[in-house]
């Protein structure tokens, strides 16, 4: 990763707009030390909210010294991307500015699930969007990889002089990483974040468990959210099951209700925003104040994990007789 990054110019940093706390993960920082970032905050329409816009600018406020942009990339998005446009040009300004022949690769990262691959793929669409685009001589275009990089900004070669259209130097480059960060995990109220966004395993946490913390988080923003399978709010999470059974016939071997695979469907229901679109974690100056001490306090037990890592590779090099 290390050697990947010296050859990077700009990081794409994806973070779920639903655990904005949660969805950082402060073993990236000393990884990307000293590289210029973007954070993206991925799903904003699965977050909805009158608060938003406030939630907004005390995150930007948070991530003072880097750029913070905020997309919505679902389904229902599709024709209306104005906000990752928003990414593109600060990708084109940034490439621009640093003008190279060879191409501007950027890397994106991020949790699994929190988009990062849909965010390419809009990104690479409104960048090389149909007809937007010229392309010239051998260039294949779309497809053209450096490395393991897709091209989502065409080059100077690449476009038609005169067509008003606008190349970038060598072009710019996106580079995934999909599987390779893992969430960091630091208790278990994250896990159940992580879970219900879809970036920790469904198996990992019973559905019933899961919905159980969702409906909690339900009642806290609207018991009305599920008001279209009872009568009136609940706390209890088996009554809530059953009643939704009921109305959707999930039933298991003898009539009974099947918990595990309701729990399931009303999980996935609130994944499409259908039972409610609301922020997971509380962001205000008190919560991010814990996020950024919770992260001091990590600091020692880093320093400790990176001095055990150059002990064993020490251990090692003896073992080897290299040193
Ligand atoms: N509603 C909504 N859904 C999104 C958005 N971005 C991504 N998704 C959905 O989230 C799911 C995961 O998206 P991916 O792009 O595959 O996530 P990823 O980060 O590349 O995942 P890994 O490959 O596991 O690391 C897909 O079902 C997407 O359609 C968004 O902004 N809004």
């Amino acid at each position: 990763m290390k050697q990947l990054l010296t050859s990077i110019d700009l990081v794409i940093e994806c973070r779920d707009y639903r655990v904005p706390l949660t969805s950082r993960n402060p073993l990236f920082e000393k990884a990307l030390e000293g590289k210029e970032r973007v954070i993206v905050y991925t799903k904003r329409d699965l977050g909805g909210g009158p608060r938003d816009q406030k939630n907004e600018e005390l995150i930007r406020g948070w991530h003072k010294g880097s750029t913070v942009m905020f997309v919505r990339n679902g389904e229902e998005e599709r024709e209306n991307r104005k906000a990752t446009g928003r990414v593109l040009e600060v990708l084109r300004e940034h490439a621009e500015k640093r003008w190279k022949l060879v191409g501007h690769r950027v890397m994106v990262v991020g949790m699994p699930n929190v988009g990062k691959s849909t965010l390419l793929n809009a990104l690479r669409g409104l960048g090389l969007g149909k007809g937007k685009v010229a392309r010239t001589g051998a260039q294949p275009g779309v497809t053209r990889k450096i490395g393991s990089g897709v091209k989502i900004i065409p080059s100077e070669d690449d476009v038609t002089q005169g067509k008003g259209e606008r190349g970038v130097g060598g072009g710019v480059y996106l580079l995934d990483t999909p599987g390779v960060f893992i969430p960091y995990v630091p208790d278990a109220e994250a896990m159940m974040k992580l879970a219900l966004c879809g970036s920790v395993k469904d198996t990992i946490i019973s559905p019933v468990v899961l919905a159980d913390y969702l409906l909690f988080h339900m009642n806290l923003v609207d018991p009305k959210l599920y008001a279209d399978y009872t009568p009136g709010p609940t706390n209890d999470i088996v009554e809530l099951l059953e009643l939704i059974a009921k109305r959707t016939g999930r039933f298991g071997k003898g009539g009974k209700t099947d918990h595990e695979a309701t729990a399931l469907w009303m999980i996935q229901k609130w994944r499409r925003g259908e039972m409610g679109r609301f922020v997971f974690d509380r962001v205000d100056e008190e919560g991010l104040m814990k996020a950024r001490l919770e992260e001091e306090e990590m600091q020692p037990s880093m320093n400790q994990a990176r001095k055990m890592e150059r002990e064993r590779r020490r251990a090692r090099n003896i073992a080897r007789g290299e040193s």
